[in-house]
């Protein structure tokens, strides 16, 4: 029998869902219901007249793994491969990345040399840390902070200054706070299969996926991209998708439509919203994990506590355009360790990996200042209070003390993304665990998607998409 699929939320994740959706004959009526004015969520680009793109959300993707080549195989089927932008890894972007520690940027280490040499901010060479971690004993606990891991297995400095940056520059959070199991699953199986993180890298830790490359996911392992974009911005995606589900004819989509309240009634669902009522067979929700928690019925209580755990925090994002070519030191950006700066999160030198997204005419460098994350309200207050100005204000000051530029912006500006990323605390994947029981329990049509679950880079949340979609299959 053929049935109606309900996508809820129109992000990456959500649009992913029903493009898979859409080459499933099973199912013959599929609606994406996304609240605000524009699809793509997290994934939005400015793009000015004169040429100029400034990313607001992600701004490279990684091509790597099978949820990298499976992005690209979209990319591909979307017909974007001549817009992809490629960054190599000989490309200074991806051999120079920097920690800005004791009022200094310092390089991090990209080659053997720079290992077996004490490299500053580090008072040892890190392959003593390195060879240290292949006899250290392995943990026994379910879980544990990716910093106590980290200090476990390769010592305390390394979590203070080098995984404190990471946890920062990949989940704006604090990894005194973050799961080892949930936020970086192969280290923590590394340990588990083969009692070291090293040997586990070296030797393999279990088998991914099986995603068959596509030319363009080939050409991207030939020419060893670390990285891409695409020519006018990241948004291209999300309104390529958009335009594919427009195309398709049994798929509706709605814009300015927010799920209110989630009623189970026969053997589906009644999704209500502000000006009228759906039925759906089965719910995808690819809808932040504390919005599905408010949209469900009463009766599934346990099951919306669990989902409103998973917190997420509040990024500000400020894009600032300079005259000329203005950077000191060249390559992806630098990140802040929480000890130097609880607030300042990390600084991307846009206009290196992507000169493309520079304004035609003149030489400019283009920047992002990162700040806020798990430490948003602790240094800046409440998001409903603190403005725009103070943004501005701090991402200057900190290019400039950082950075030596005492230039002024041409241009600017200044995106508070409410509650934008998801924090994999200790234990998150007992959340899940419970989740899925409930629902699997209860017999819910229901599939959950989408960053609060199983990993927040664009390429998971759209392997997500996938999976979810063909797991109705023979379902539906
Ligand atoms: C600043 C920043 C930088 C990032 N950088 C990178 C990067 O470099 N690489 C990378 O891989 N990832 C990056 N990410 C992460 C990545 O962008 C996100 O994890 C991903 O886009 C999340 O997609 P999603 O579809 O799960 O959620 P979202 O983008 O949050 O989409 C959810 C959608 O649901 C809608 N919605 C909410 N409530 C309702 C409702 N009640 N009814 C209907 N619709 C609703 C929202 O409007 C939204 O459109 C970054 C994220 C941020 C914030
Ligand atoms: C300073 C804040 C942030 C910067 N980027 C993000 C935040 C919160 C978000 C983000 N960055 C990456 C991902 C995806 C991870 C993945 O699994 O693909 C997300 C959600 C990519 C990334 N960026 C940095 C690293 C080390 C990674 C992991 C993958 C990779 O090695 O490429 C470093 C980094 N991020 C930011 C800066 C300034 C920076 C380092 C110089 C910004």
């Amino acid at each position: 029998m053929q049935k109606t699929v309900a996508v809820l939320g129109g992000g990456i994740g959500g649009l992913s869902a029903c493009y898979h959706l859409s080459k499933n004959p099973q199912v013959s009526k599929i609606v994406l219901l996304e609240s605000s004015g524009r699809f793509g969520g997290w994934l939005h680009s400015t793009r000015r007249a004169d040429g100029a793109v400034f990313e607001h959300g992600p701004r490279g993707l990684r091509p790597n793994g099978a949820v990298g080549r499976n992005t690209l195989n979209m990319v591909s089927e979307l017909g974007l491969e001549k817009e992809v932008l490629p960054v190599t890894y000989d490309h200074v972007a991806s051999k120079n990345r920097f920690l800005y520690v004791g009022g200094q940027l310092h390089k991090m280490p990209s080659s053997l040399s720079g290992v077996v040499r004490t490299v500053p901010p580090f008072s040892r060479p890190l392959i003593l840390s390195v060879l240290k971690e292949m006899v250290v004993a392995r943990g026994e606990e379910e879980d544990e902070t990716v910093h106590s891991f980290v200090s476990r297995r390769l010592g305390a400095e390394l979590a203070d200054i080098a995984i404190d940056c990471l946890c920062r520059g990949v989940f704006a959070g604090d990894c005194r706070e973050l799961s080892v199991r949930s936020c970086f699953p192969l280290l923590f199986d590394a340990e588990r299969a083969r009692g070291s993180i090293v040997l586990g890298m070296m030797l393999g830790s279990g088998s991914g996926p099986d995603v068959p490359p596509s030319a363009l996911a080939s050409r991207a392992q030939r020419e060893r991209w670390a990285q891409w974009s695409l020519q006018k911005g990241m948004q291209m995606l999300p309104d390529a998708l958009e335009e594919w589900l427009r195309n398709g004819s049994h798929v509706q989509i709605h814009k300015h439509t927010a799920v209110k309240e989630l009623a189970t009634g026969g053997n589906g669902w009644e999704i209500k919203m502000e000006d009228g009522t759906v039925k759906a067979d089965h719910i995808i929700s690819a809808l932040p994990a504390h919005a599905l928690a408010s949209a469900l019925p009463p009766a599934a209580q346990p099951l919306s506590e669990q989902l409103r755990k998973i917190s997420m925090v509040t990024v500000a994002v400020v894009n600032l355009e300079y005259e000329g070519s203005i950077l000191p030191v060249i390559g992806f950006g630098h990140l802040i360790p929480s000890s130097e700066d609880r607030g300042v999160l990390g600084v991307v030198y846009d206009s290196v990996p992507f000169p493309e997204h520079n304004r035609t005419g003149a030489p400019t460098t283009r920047l992002t200042v990162m700040m806020g994350g798990a430490w948003f309200q602790e240094v800046f207050g409440s998001v409903e209070e603190v403005t725009e100005k103070c943004f501005l204000d701090r991402a200057t000051q900190a290019v400039s003390s950082h950075l030596r530029v005492s230039a002024q912006p041409l241009w600017s500006s200044v995106a508070i993304l409410k509650d934008c990323i998801p924090q994999y605390h200790l234990g998150h994947w007992k959340r899940l665990e419970n989740i899925r029981h409930y629902i699997g329990h209860h017999n819910l049509p229901l599939t959950l998607i989408g960053a609060s679950y199983d990993g927040v880079s664009v390429n998971d949340v759209i392997f997500s998409g996938r999976k979810a979609a063909q797991g109705l299959v023979g379902e539906v």
